[in-house]
């Protein structure tokens, strides 16, 4: 409408249609039409490559877990496998069957009840899970917080490098020096993801880490997952994801985790294995 009227000329029944037209946006700016929201751009969650480290990084061994401690409660029951740095595995199974907490015991913030976790010592693991966002420190800035807590590890950087850390994963402008509380859900995601990237993992752990994502942010992450060096285990529901990350699927059953690549059951068989069960 505006490049109508600004080329409408001086012709009577073009500069009646010009009035018009302007009312037309006057009406509409005063009913809170603001200019096009430039949506952040869709930038590559990328990984530091680490070096390799020799197989097997983490091994489970006879592992039984109970939250209660009690066998008659288990979640688990004789779980044996190793994870490692050619990894990338997608767990999937129903609701509460006990993939975080399958995280939980590879990170060792739970401990088996039977059995052992053993990990390779130099092992840097990195965890996302639904509540790293919410736990950020909401009066803060992105890149206070940054600084805060990586400055012990680089102590040398400046503010540059943190503004350039946190610009990779597509937090940029005054998002990167606001408080926290006033960013989407998308963005304080992406401040996350930053975070781990920080880490240098060997292996990255994502539990649903597309919840809060819109669909370009979900296939820039897969890029990055597919770019990364390290190992990958993703806990999700969201198959656009999956589909282009895994190599490998387990499902979580019967207080086991069965290999269901071994078995050569692909992610469209159990994609449309879950659809037809929902029928
Ligand atoms: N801290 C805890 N103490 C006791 N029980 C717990 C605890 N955390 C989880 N549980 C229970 O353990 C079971 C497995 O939970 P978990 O969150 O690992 O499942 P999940 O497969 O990840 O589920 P979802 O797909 O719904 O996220 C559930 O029955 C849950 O209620």
């Amino acid at each position: 409408m505006d490049t109508f009227i600004a080329s409408a000329g001086t012709y009577a029944n073009l500069v009646r249609q010009a009035k018009s037209k302007q009312k037309i946006i006057d009406k509409m700016e005063a009913a809170g039409l603001v200019e096009k929201v430039d949506m952040p751009k869709v930038l590559r969650f990328n990984f530091e490559d680490v070096p390799k480290l020799p197989p097997p990084n983490i091994a489970f061994n006879e592992v039984a877990f109970s939250y209660s401690g009690l066998k008659k409660d288990y979640l688990y029951q004789d779980l044996s496998f190793g994870i490692d740095m050619d990894s990338r595995i997608a767990i999937v199974g129903d609701n509460g069957t006990g993939k975080s907490t399958l995280l939980n015991l590879i990170t060792g913030q739970l401990s088996p009840v039977e059995g052992t976790v053993s990990k390779h010592p130099a092992l840097k693991l990195a965890k996302y899970s639904q509540h790293s966002a919410d736990q950020l420190p909401y009066d803060k800035s992105p890149i206070e917080h940054l600084e805060a807590t990586y400055k012990s590890k680089f102590p040398e950087k400046d503010i540059q490098f943190w503004r350039q850390q946190i610009g990779r994963f597509g937090v940029t402008g005054a998002h990167q020096t606001g408080p926290i509380s006033q960013l989407s859900d998308g963005l304080r995601n992406r401040v996350v993801f930053a975070m781990l990237a920080l880490e240098h993992p060997h292996i990255l752990l994502l539990d649903e880490p597309t919840n809060h994502l819109d669909m370009e942010s979900i296939d820039s992450l897969a890029i990055a997952i597919k770019e990364f060096s390290g190992g990958v285990v993703i806990v999700s529901h969201d198959f656009r994801l999956i589909s282009q990350v895994a190599q490998e699927l387990w499902e979580v059953k019967d207080k086991k985790v069965i290999n269901l690549t071994k078995e050569d059951i692909t992610i469209v068989d159990y994609k449309n294995a879950l659809a037809k069960r929902s029928k």
